[in-house]
C-alpha cells in the first residue's frame, strides 16, 4: 500500500467481537506495524464520532507511536459512557496522523528569563 495523506483511520483488528462495559478501557489490536523516519512520531487520536454517540474514546490520547517502535499499533479504548459497547472487528476505532518531533538540548540554568506572564498560570488571567 502507498498513499499520500494526512492521517489515517485506524480499525480493529479483533479476532472477535470486544465488549467494553460502561469505565472499562482495553488494548485493542490493529493488526499493523510500521518503520517511520527517526524525526516523526505518530498519534493516536479518538474519533470524535465514537466519543460524541457511545462515550468511546482513547484513555491516552494523543497516543504516541515513537519512531523506533516495531510492535503491532495498539488503541487503548475507554469507556465513558453509560451503555456497554461492542467493537466488532474491522470497525474503525481511531485515527492516527504523523508529526514532526523537534530535538532540544535540555540545560540545567539558576535563572530563567522575565516574562509578563511570569509564573502565572492555571486560570490567573479569570475565567
Ligand atoms: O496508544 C498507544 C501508545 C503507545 N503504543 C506503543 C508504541 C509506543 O512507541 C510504545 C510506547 O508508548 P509510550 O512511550 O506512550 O509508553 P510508555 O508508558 O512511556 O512505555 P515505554 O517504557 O514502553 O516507552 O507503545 C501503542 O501502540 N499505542
Amino acid at each position: 500500500m502507498s498513499e499520500l495523506a494526512a492521517g489515517f483511520d485506524v480499525h480493529a483488528a479483533v479476532s472477535e467481537p470486544v465488549l467494553l462495559e460502561p469505565g472499562e478501557r482495553k488494548l485493542i489490536p490493529t493488526g499493523f506495524a510500521m518503520a517511520m523516519p527517526a524525526d516523526l512520531e505518530a498519534q493516536i487520536r479518538p474519533r470524535s464520532g465514537l466519543a460524541f454517540k457511545h462515550g468511546i474514546t482513547c484513555l491516552n490520547t494523543p497516543g504516541t507511536i515513537d519512531a523506533d517502535y516495531r510492535g503491532e499499533v495498539k488503541v487503548l479504548l475507554v469507556n465513558l459512557g453509560t451503555e456497554a459497547f461492542t467493537i466488532e472487528r474491522g470497525e474503525r476505532i481511531a485515527q492516527m496522523l504523523f508529526q514532526v518531533v523537534p530535538k532540544v538540548t535540555i540545560e540545567e540554568v539558576d535563572e530563567l528569563p522575565e516574562t509578563v506572564r511570569g509564573a502565572g498560570g492555571f486560570g490567573h488571567t479569570g475565567v
